[in-house]
């Protein structure tokens, strides 16, 4: 059914599973030859707030999200996620769990990304600009809720269409597993990039976070 099946015993999977949309549920996930591990970095504090960076250039620019990249050979995921964490937002991660682990699969390319997710809780340093990311706060907390921080909403509208799904789960501090494939562009988008391709099938669950290493 999914791609993760055989890393889940059956029982593992939380109450809050989610895959879609309906149309899809019959197709098949996209075929693909390699897999790539890539690092997907939050920032959060105790009062609430995330720390989020837009991405000024190649994959995802413009848009919101963690610090990560690709893992480079001979390092483990945990190495590549603090040293991204550091070429991107200028922070040397001290506490930072493993939350989660979703693969995207894209129409017109081979590698199916596999994208280990973690929270940052405790750190050195404030996050900066730099040449890859500009990072800025946010509210993880609903604009109503006593305990809000005053600071803006996360930015859904600016960010990966996936991350809507799969944020709750973070945010309600519930570790998942996942994975998304997107169409290619449309055919009328002649500047078409990879990324701006539309969700074509999905699936996420929570799940415990010692059956997603790597
Ligand atoms: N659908 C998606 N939703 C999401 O939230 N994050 C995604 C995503 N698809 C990819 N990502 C993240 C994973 C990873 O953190 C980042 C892609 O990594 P990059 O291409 O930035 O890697 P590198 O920084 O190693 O690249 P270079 O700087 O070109 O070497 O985008």
């Amino acid at each position: 059914m999914d791609q993760f099946e055989p890393l889940l015993p059956s029982g593992s999977i939380g109450a809050g599973h989610i895959k879609g949309p309906p149309e899809s549920l019959h197709l098949p996930w996209l075929p693909t030859s390699s897999l790539k591990q890539y690092t997907l970095v939050f920032p959060v504090t105790a009062d609430s707030k995330i720390c989020l960076g837009m991405k000024k250039r190649g994959f995802g620019a413009g848009r919101y999200n963690g610090f990560g990249g690709k893992v480079e050979p001979g390092e483990t995921v945990f190495e590549a996620a603090k040293r991204e964490l550091l070429e991107e937002a200028n922070i040397v991660a001290t506490k930072m769990p493993q939350c989660g682990r979703i693969r995207f699969a894209f129409e017109n390319s081979p590698v199916l990304m596999d994208v280990y997710v973690y929270r940052v809780e405790e750190w050195e340093r404030e996050p900066e600009e730099t040449e890859e990311m500009l990072p800025k706060w946010y509210s993880m907390l609903p604009s109503d809720h006593p305990s809000s921080p005053s600071l803006p909403a996360i930015p859904f509208d600016n960010m990966w269409p996936d991350d809507d799904l799969w944020f709750r789960f973070f945010l309600a501090k519930k570790s998942f597993v996942g994975r998304v494939d997107f169409n290619k562009p449309a055919e009328s988008d002649t500047e078409g990039k990879m990324e701006d391709g539309s969700m074509r099938k999905w699936w996420f669950a929570d799940a415990p976070v010692e059956l997603m290493q790597a």
